[in-house]
């Protein structure tokens, strides 16, 4: 059997997508209307709080097309506290003016493939930062999930541990080339939801999500193995921009 791949895992994630039921928000009162986003906004700020503090964090996006309006990154150290935040938001009164369009469970996953330091990973300052990382709240995100693909002489979990690592390495060099246009959060799901990663992207100029996303597709970790789930991509959400997006 090849050697399955060591995983360093850090904060559980849960992306939690939402659409807005607008024909109802448009009949609420002003007055309520105000009322229902400042209890929103006191929930951005608790997630603020918390990051501050570094016991996780958060990203806060409007999501294009209609797949969902909304979408809500959270990072915590346990999944009871995602899932208090996920009740939190549907015992909200802005929850009722939302439906749920889609949400993955995951955890921020760093590979072994390219860990080449001694003892705990989780004692190096570097890993740490990857695994629980702070989210960049850059101009765009683009989430999506994905699979290895398992199909005759296609088969990752059948490849000897050497060759994935040298396949990985290859991706790697191929994402080098975005530094600084493209950041990536990887969680695994494997046990966790549908499919085996989540796939997180941020960047300044959307268009970089295209180049990088079709630049990976000729290289053979992807060409070969990767199978996707639906793609969402969005804008930033500030939290002093919240009154404006609700504006109708
Ligand atoms: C911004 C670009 C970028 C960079 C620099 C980058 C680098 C790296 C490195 C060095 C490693 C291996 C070690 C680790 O960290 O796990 C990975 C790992 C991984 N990646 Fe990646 N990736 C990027 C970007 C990037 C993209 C755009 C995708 C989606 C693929 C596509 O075709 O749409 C992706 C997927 C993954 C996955 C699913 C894994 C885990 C695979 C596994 O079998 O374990 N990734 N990734």
């Amino acid at each position: 059997m090849p050697e399955p791949a060591e995983t360093i895992d850090g904060w559980y994630c849960l992306h939690d997508l939402r659409s807005i039921d607008w024909t109802s928000w448009k009949h609420v009162p002003e007055d309520e209307k105000q009322e229902i986003l400042a209890e929103f906004t006191a929930m951005v700020d608790k997630w603020i709080d918390n990051e501050q503090k570094e016991e996780g964090s958060y990203a806060l996006y409007s999501i294009l097309g209609q797949k969902a309006d909304l979408m809500f990154m959270l990072l915590r150290p346990t999944m009871e506290e995602l899932e208090q935040i996920e009740k939190a938001f549907n015992q909200s009164r802005l929850a009722e003016y939302t439906v749920p369009a889609y949400s993955y469970v995951s955890v921020v996953e760093l590979g072994k493939y390219m860990f080449r330091g001694e003892g705990d990973p989780l004692e190096d300052p570097s890993v740490r930062e990857r695994v629980f990382p702070i989210l960049p709240k850059w101009e765009h995100i683009c989430f999506y999930p994905m699979d290895k693909k398992r199909e005759g002489d296609d088969n990752w979990y059948m490849m000897p541990a050497k060759d994935r690592g040298q396949l990985m390495y290859g991706h790697g060099m191929v994402g080098r080339k975005y530094a600084g246009y493209v950041k990536q959060v990887i969680t695994g799901s494997v046990g966790f939801d549908d499919w085996e990663w989540g796939v997180t992207l941020f960047a300044h100029d959307v268009i970089q999500f295209k180049k990088l996303v079709y630049e990976m597709r000729f290289d053979e970790a992807s060409a070969r193995f990767a199978q996707f789930g639906p793609f969402y991509v969005g804008n930033v959400l500030e939290k002093d921009n919240i009154t404006g997006y609700f504006q109708v």
